[in-house]
């Protein structure tokens, strides 16, 4: 069944003794928490505001799946939850009560035609975790290996049902009352909440998620997907090969298993990345209950699996790479770029004035972006970002819903680990190695968009600004600047590097006479960021592949 407000309100409107219950356990169960709010709610006392964040976990948990879901996405709000209530909330993410077992074997044998012990070799009397939709079991197959078994909570469908009309109902009642400010309306959230928890109980389509996903990442050695056991596996059982791991969660935890945080937070957001900008497909829920780190590969400290395919999205391939540009831009701190990245992906309308939102944006993006580019921070720009919105036209197009719920949750979990953390710091040499290696079509494009003038001149600066940010980032294998520059070094030679080849050549015509300023230029910062020995390195490199 999908999700259709109008048709579930009308259906419930029809049971009233459904219904009326029900809104008098909500309406009591909120009021006890709403009274607690408004008393103690602005005390700075640490213990109080503990005590109020159990309140929210005790009052979410016992109101059922639904508003345990809602806790769920207000705990990656940094924007929306003080910092020191998030913690509790991400208990919300496993650590839940579960159902009953008997009723759990009793939905597999209905599910998957015969009972549990005929279809497992060994299958536990009790669940390893309970979420907010499911139980999961630690069971071991005939053919003697490990898989997760998620068998859905009972009732699911009218429940979700039932409780979605009235979360909506009381969502756009309170909006008015709420100091939010969220660019669009609270009935529209909770609109795109309730699609996605619709399709999340649907454990095929998620199956078929987790099998696409895992193509994706097939070459990356650094990132595990479970493999689906489609034979045990139907609408409301998943089964999925067992994770190994320790759950991205406890800095401390991690170090005692000897896992290296800082290369885990890097994979996580590097692969976080290549969802949203190289794949447009990507998981909506990259919380620290549903990432863990794998151990065992030697020299291979960063190695992530993800489990939980129920929220995930794709994104258009126009916006993918609008998003890549902005990112650029934003580093160039070219401004009237980054306002027109906005109006492109709907952030604003398509005739809306920029003259006045440029200095807006440079204000606050540009304040944010400090001296160098590790001092972005994506909650610091959604403080500043919701500010602008009162006095300019932004809104947040619905389809951005997820992406941002993905990638607040990404910082949030990398925040968790380092409180340093700054996204912007794995983001930018990222675009920036993809840009400056031109692997791609779309990519070799935006490469040049960002080095070429609209009236074709070099801007060496920028060239200079992507190689820097590259040459910093030291990682387990010291700098990155060497394959780049034989990627760099191969684009410009080979067969893909027409283009690039003819506009640099055009660089050196200027008002019809020859001019090789630029190109002089540009053999020096070549000569300073690599040096004669990086540069015949990374030509032997890229001429080996050419061969080839
Ligand atoms: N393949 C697996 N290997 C190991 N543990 C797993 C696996 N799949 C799930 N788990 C454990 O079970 C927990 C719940 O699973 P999952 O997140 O898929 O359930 P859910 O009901 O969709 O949860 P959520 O409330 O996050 O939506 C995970 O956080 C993890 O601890």
């Amino acid at each position: 069944m999908r999700y259709n407000p109008g048709r579930d309100a009308r259906w419930l409107l029809l049971r009233p003794w459904i219904a009326v219950p029900r809104i008098l356990q909500i309406v009591w169960a909120l009021s006890g928490l709403v009274l607690s709010l408004l008393i103690r709610g602005n005390s700075s006392d640490s213990k109080v505001q503990k005590n109020l964040a159990r309140m929210l976990l005790r009052t979410l948990t016992n109101l059922g799946p639904c508003f345990i879901k809602v806790g769920q996405a207000l705990s990656t709000r940094p924007d929306l939850i003080r910092r020191d209530w998030l913690d509790e909330l991400t208990k919300l993410q496993d650590d839940l009560p579960a159902f009953s077992h008997d009723v759990a074997l009793k939905t597999i044998e209905a599910e998957l035609g015969s009972p549990a012990d005929a279809l497992f070799e060994e299958f536990p009397d009790c669940p390893v975790a309970a979420a907010s939709l499911g139980q999961v079991y630690k069971a071991r197959v005939h053919g003697q290996h490990w898989v997760a078994v998620k068998v859905q909570r009972p009732n699911l469908t009218f429940i979700l049902r039932r409780d979605m009309v009235l979360i909506r109902s009381l969502g756009v009642l309170a909006a008015p009352l709420l100091p939010l400010n969220l660019g669009f309306g609270l009935g529209e959230i909770i609109d795109e909440f309730g699609r996605s928890l619709f399709e999340e109980i649907d454990y095929c389509c998620e199956a078929d998620n987790a099998d696409r996903f895992a193509a994706l990442f097939a070459d990356n050695p650094a990132v595990t997907i479970p493999t689906v056991e489609r034979a045990l596996s139907s609408r409301r059982v998943l089964t999925t090969s067992w994770i190994h791991g320790t759950k991205l969660r406890d800095r401390q935890e991690l170090k005692s298993q000897r896992l290296d945080p800082a290369a885990l937070i890097r994979t996580g957001v590097i692969s976080g990345l290549q969802q949203l900008l190289e794949f447009g497909y990507f998981h909506a829920d990259p919380h620290p209950g549903n990432l863990f780190a794998l151990s065992g590969r030697s020299g291979d400290l960063g190695h992530v699996a993800y489990v939980d395919f129920g929220m995930m999205d794709s994104i258009s391939d126009s916006d993918r790479l609008t998003l890549t540009g902005a990112v650029v831009h934003l580093i160039n701190k070219d401004f009237e770029a980054v306002a027109r990245d906005f109006q492109q992906l709907g952030f604003l309308a398509p005739n809306a004035d920029l003259t006045p939102i440029i200095p807006a944006l440079e204000e606050v993006l540009g304040g944010s972006l400090g001296d160098s580019v590790g001092s972005f921070n994506f909650k610091a720009i959604t403080d500043r970002f919701s500010e602008l919105m009162y006095d300019y036209p932004f809104r947040v197009p619905a389809r951005f819903a997820l992406i941002i719920r993905a990638v607040v949750s990404q910082e949030g979990l990398a925040l968790r680990l380092d409180p340093q953390f700054k996204i912007i710091a794995v983001a930018y040499p990222y675009v920036a190695k993809r840009l400056l290696a031109g692997d791609t079509k779309e990519m070799r494009e935006k490469l040049m968009e960002v080095i070429f003038d609209g009236d074709g001149s070099l801007r060496l600066e920028r060239l200079q600004s992507l190689l820097d940010v590259v040459g910093k980032e030291q990682t387990q294998v010291g700098t990155e600047l060497l394959p780049v520059a034989g990627a760099g070094l191969k684009l410009l030679l080979g067969r893909d590097g027409g283009d690039l080849r003819r506009r640099l050549l055009l660089t050196l015509i200027k008002d019809d006479r020859l001019d090789t300023t630029d190109l002089k230029k540009l053999t020096a910062l070549m000569g300073r960021t690599f040096g004669p020995a990086r540069l015949a390195q990374g030509m032997l490199q890229s001429l080996n592949p050419l061969a080839a």
